[in-house]
């Protein structure tokens, strides 16, 4: 028999029943729930009389529709966003679950707020009625998003119906150079598969450029997953994940925790366990990227040109063609030499504290270019705390930054944070598509330094350069 990959081992795990056709009753171990995907499945149990099934295994906050100024009530974007915040606000209460409500300090982007109140812990199955769910397999735990149709199921029975997925390997050997960060792996490794390249799959993302990371860039990394097209992302567990859980107001404690441990340190790739699809990179070729499409497999060093739709092939030449015209891009121009008109650092891709640092770095003593727009927005009200007592919060503001409140902000229009149109932005967010940060808004992927390196210059900006 072959050994196991992490991915089978929980998997294995929590199957609760098994059909003949593969299709397997999947046990959940945490549900997250936020304001967008979650009315309707509430309304659902109501209508026919349900409970919670695991209230103390279900916990809800307020994001995606939520303003980031301090008129956070009056300020929400429209009736429908009112609607889906109040609805939550009613439901959490009335379901009883866990609730970081808008004025909590702990609320903040639900893929931010799970991991850093432990509820998100090594070997667990973690999902929520949003994408990037996959951001909790940086634990080691198998997190994927689903359906409203399926949030009801999970309410209701604490499980799911699921067919298990392929395994796939994307390997980084070896060390990052200076400059390049988590956020140039994750959009590295899409710019090499694609959007379609992990459909199908789990992706377990190992090597040594994986192992040295901070468990913040290993969420950045996960993140992504679903960007290329995985039904998650998983790392395995290690101290750096211990050390990083240990003390989390919902971590197991004591004897529990040693139990936990113990388990914890079984979850590993078996050396002899094969997998379907693999890919590598070399740490050391991955350079600080941006995207200059429409679609986040649009990767480039920031050293190189805007492309031209004949350096494609297939489907992909009419693609590039669409991109640069609504990215209002001329191939052959020098990537630093693209003038930006907004700064965005947040997301529940880069939205830690971490995240916070890097841009700090760069900005610090700096002033951000004139006439360019620039926002710095926590992913949790404990990150923004945490940013203000160590200075950040002073260093953007010096530097000419909005400094906001936790929320999903302009990583999407759902929330007043929009760009205008023809408005360019250089995002550390993780989705470009048309629209996406605001009617005609055009946006840029990068890393927070990156970012902060183009709110100094006013341009797409080689972050090695302001290093
Ligand atoms: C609103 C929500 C369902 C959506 C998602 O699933 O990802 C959002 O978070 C996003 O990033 O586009
Ligand atoms: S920060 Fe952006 S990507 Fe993350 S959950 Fe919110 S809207 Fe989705």
């Amino acid at each position: 028999m072959t050994g196991k990959t992490l991915y089978d081992k929980i998997w294995d795990a929590h199957v609760a029943h098994e059909a003949e056709d593969g299709t397997c009753l999947l046990y959940i171990d945490r549900h997250l729930v936020h304001e967008v995907t979650s009315p309707q499945a509430f309304e659902g149990l109501r209508m026919a009389g349900r409970k919670v099934r695991a209230p103390e295994k279900t916990i809800a906050v307020p994001d995606h529709n939520v303003p980031t100024t301090l008129d956070r009530e009056e300020g929400i974007k429209n009736e429908e966003s009112r609607i889906q915040v109040e609805a939550l606000d009613t439901n959490a209460k009335e379901f009883g679950i866990n609730y970081y409500p808008v004025d909590d300090i702990r609320q903040g982007i639900v893929h931010i707020v799970g991991p850093e109140q432990g509820w998100t812990l090594p070997g667990m199955t973690v999902v929520c009625g949003d994408s990037h769910t996959a951001t909790h397999g940086a634990f080691g735990a198998l997190a994927h998003g689903i359906g409203t149709s399926e949030v009801e199921h999970v309410l209701a029975t604490q499980t799911l119906i699921q067919k298990k997925s392929k395994n796939m390997k994307v390997e980084i050997t070896g060390k990052l150079s200076p400059g390049v960060t988590a956020k140039d792996i994750t959009l590295a490794v899409i710019g090499k598969t694609g959007t379609a390249g992990g459909t199908g799959y789990v992706i377990e993302y190992c090597g040594e450029a994986i192992r040295d990371l901070s468990m913040e860039g290993r969420m950045t990394v996960c993140n992504m997953a679903i960007e290329g097209g995985a039904r998650a992302g998983l790392i395995a567990p290690d101290e750096t994940t211990f050390e990083y859980v240990k003390g989390r107001p919902h971590a197991p404690k004591g004897a529990q925790w040693e139990a936990a441990l113990n388990w914890w340190k079984t979850l590993y790739t078996d050396e002899d366990a094969v997998f379907d699809k693999v890919v590598t990179l070399k740490g050391e070729d991955i350079a600080p990227v941006v995207t200059w499409g429409t679609s986040p497999e649009d990767v480039l060093p920031i050293t190189g040109v805007v492309p031209s739709p004949e350096d494609f092939t297939g489907g992909k030449v009419d693609a590039a063609r669409r991109s640069l015209e609504y990215m209002g891009l001329k191939p052959g121009t020098p990537l630093s030499e693209v003038a930006i008109d907004a700064v965005f650092i947040g997301s529940c891709t880069n939205g830690r504290i971490e995240d916070l640092r890097a841009a700090a770095e760069i900005v610090k003593g700096k002033k951000i270019a004139e006439g360019v727009r620039g926002m710095v927005v926590p992913g949790s009200g404990l990150v923004r705390a945490q940013a203000e007592e160590e200075g950040l919060a002073e260093i953007f503001e010096a530097a000419g930054f909005e400094w906001r409140l936790a929320g999903c902000s302009m990583c999407l229009a759902m929330n007043p944070d929009q760009l205008a149109p023809g408005e360019r932005c250089a995002s550390t967010s993780n989705r470009n598509f048309e629209g996406r940060q605001g009617f005609k808004g055009r946006t840029h992927l990068m890393s927070p330094a990156m970012a902060a390196a183009a709110a100094i210059n006013g341009k797409l900006t080689d972050v090695r350069e302001v290093m």
